[in-house]
């Protein structure tokens, strides 16, 4: 198990030049908020008689010797970076715990793990209304919630993403902008305190990307870590505090405050 934060830390930091077993030694920064020692992630090996065969431990996608984060208190996502097929999605979802490692340690200081709300590039809505989509994440929410404050939270939610008018129509029905804007609306009802978006912009036309970053900013100022993946330069790029770029196998962090 990771030793318990100890020292001060900046927004991130990496290990690059530390060998992994220095790196896989090093004590948590203090305050950061997740803390990565020497993870990897190795593709399945691949099967006989394929140009691979010979790769009987599957090859490394991506390497993280040391990560400490510690988001920007003035605000600003993390905008993670890569070619496609550089491994985003997949270090997306091992952060969010839905996907182990093949090696290495990773910790949240957050209350649970349950508070890293891992978002898909193509979400999955129910198959009910727009505003049932919201009643439901009201009710399972992790904190309880009387029915008057989640319907008072359905509202607010509806209101924030522009879908009020839209509210009695089945979620099916919206368009992928819409799905995209009602599946962070019901990400962002809980207040998770951290928040991976996955290609949150694919699909999304220039004034759609633009009005996603200034939700991101507000939820950034009320205290969300975001970091989120896209392999292109947009709005979202312009407001990320930090990047982190997936490349040749490795993840390379810069602090851009
Ligand atoms: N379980 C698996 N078995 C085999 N290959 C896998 C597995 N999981 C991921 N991969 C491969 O790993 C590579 C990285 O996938 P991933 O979806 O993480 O990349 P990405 O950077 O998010 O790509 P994109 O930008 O295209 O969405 C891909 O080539 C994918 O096919």
């Amino acid at each position: 198990m990771m030793s318990p934060p100890t020292s001060s830390s900046s927004s991130a930091t990496t290990g690059e030049s530390l060998s992994a077993a220095t790196a896989a030694a090093a004590p948590c920064a203090r305050h950061a908020l997740l803390c990565v020692r020497d993870l990897h992630y190795r593709l399945p090996p691949a099967a006989r008689g394929t140009a691979d065969a010979c790769d009987a431990s599957g090859r490394l996608l991506w390497q993280v010797p040391l990560l400490d984060w510690t988001p920007a208190h003035s605000g600003g996502w993390v905008h993670l970076k890569g070619d496609n097929g550089s491994g985003k999605t997949t270090l997306l979802r091992v952060l969010a715990g839905m996907q182990s490692p093949t090696g290495g340690e990773l910790q949240w200081t957050v209350p649970s793990t349950e508070r890293v709300h891992y978002l898909h590039q193509q979400p999955y809505l129910f198959d009910t209304s727009v505003s049932g989509n919201l009643v439901l994440a009201a009710r399972w929410q992790p904190q309880r919630r009387s029915a008057g404050q989640q319907r008072v939270q359905v509202e607010e939610m509806l209101d924030w993403s522009g879908l009020s008018d839209k509210a009695r129509q089945p979620a099916r029905s919206l368009s992928g902008g819409e799905r995209a804007r009602l599946a962070l609306a019901r990400a962002w009802l809980s207040r998770p305190p951290v928040l991976l978006l996955d290609e949150p912009a694919a699909n999304l036309d220039q004034a759609a990307v633009e009005q996603l970053a200034t939700r991101l900013e507000q939820m950034c100022r009320e205290g969300c870590a975001v970091i989120l993946s896209s392999h292109q330069d947009n709005a979202l790029s312009d407001g990320c505090s930090a990047r982190w770029t997936l490349t040749e196998g490795r993840l390379h962090t810069e602090s851009l405050l």
